[in-house]
């Protein structure tokens, strides 16, 4: 149960985020879903009922995270948990050594801005929401719970940007534990392998209709609301605090095709 839990979800309008704010609301709790403007937060939190809002925030913006956390305080009273899914990727070789076409440097910066920035952008501003909170009876005031991916580990062929944006969210993990280990909020992180939303439809296609990378068990891509499960163990185990968690059925990526 996550009854009278208080979450905010960025890239909550879609795939592991969406699954992730359905599950806090469904389990008793209220949720700040934040996305795009252009997304479809405002109708979903409308579907969700009460215990759900739509906060447009671009992840990278201060401002938007600012008013998102205000909405936050005004709607609920508080923050106890901060789930960061907002991500974007691409695929491109740093060269292509037949069209010799360059990696550009834009493409680069852009996804580690999102993945990385937007990430410790909503990081930092939630823990100083969350350092209000009266403690519990264990010391704790909130937790914080990042997404990164398997890419982090093993980045297949053209995921330079999105892997070391992965990379980086793995390992910022253990120094925000420790940084906000004294004000009682801790902090995880879950990589994912392959889990059907938006970012992967298309991948069974693109593959012959082939389940990437000889998948062990389960053979399937994972169900987004198996992601939200993860969310809900990490937010209800107090001894979940500076951990890296793959959520993957034991999937390695392979290299890949040569792109
Ligand atoms: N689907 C998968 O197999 C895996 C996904 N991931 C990661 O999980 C997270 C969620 O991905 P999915 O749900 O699959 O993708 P998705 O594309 O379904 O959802 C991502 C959401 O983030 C939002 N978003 C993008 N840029 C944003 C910004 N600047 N500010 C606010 N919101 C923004 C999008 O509007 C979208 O609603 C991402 O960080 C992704 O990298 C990691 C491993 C596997
Ligand atoms: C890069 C991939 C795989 C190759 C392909 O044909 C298309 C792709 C686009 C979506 C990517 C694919 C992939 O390798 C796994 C990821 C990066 C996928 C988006 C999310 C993804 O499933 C992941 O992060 C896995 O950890």
């Amino acid at each position: 149960m996550l009854k009278n839990i208080v979450g905010l979800v960025t890239g909550g309008a879609s795939g592991l985020g969406l699954a992730t704010a359905e599950r806090l609301v469904r389990e008793g709790g209220k949720v700040v879903i934040c996305d795009l403007s252009t997304s479809k937060g405002a109708d979903i939190a409308k579907h969700l009922g009460n215990n759900a809002v739509f906060a447009p925030v671009d992840v990278t913006s201060e401002d938007d995270v600012k008013n998102a956390l205000d909405l936050c305080k005004i709607k609920f009273g508080r923050l106890d948990a901060a789930v960061n899914c907002a991500g974007i990727t691409v695929v491109k070789p740093a060269l292509n050594t037949k069209s010799k076409v360059i990696h550009t440097q834009e493409q680069f910066i852009k996804v580690l801005d999102v993945n990385i920035g937007g990430t410790f952008n909503v990081m930092r501003l939630s823990a100083a929401m969350m350092s209000e909170n009266e403690p519990d009876t264990e010391g704790c005031r909130g937790v914080i719970i990042n997404t990164a991916s398997i890419a982090a580990f093993d980045g297949k062929r053209g995921q330079c940007a999105y892997s070391a944006s992965k990379a980086a969210v793995v390992g910022m993990t253990l120094p925000a534990a420790r940084d906000l280990a004294s004000t009682g909020i801790r902090v995880c992180t879950i990589a994912p392998g392959y889990f059907l939303t938006s970012m992967t439809e298309g991948l069974l296609e693109l593959n012959g209709g082939q389940l990437p990378d000889s998948m062990q068990f389960p053979a399937r891509m994972g169900k987004p609301d198996e992601f939200a499960m993860a969310v809900q163990f990490i937010i209800t185990n107090p001894m979940m605090n500076g951990e890296v968690i793959r959520v993957d059925g034991a999937v390695r990526m392979q290299p890949g095709a040569n792109l």
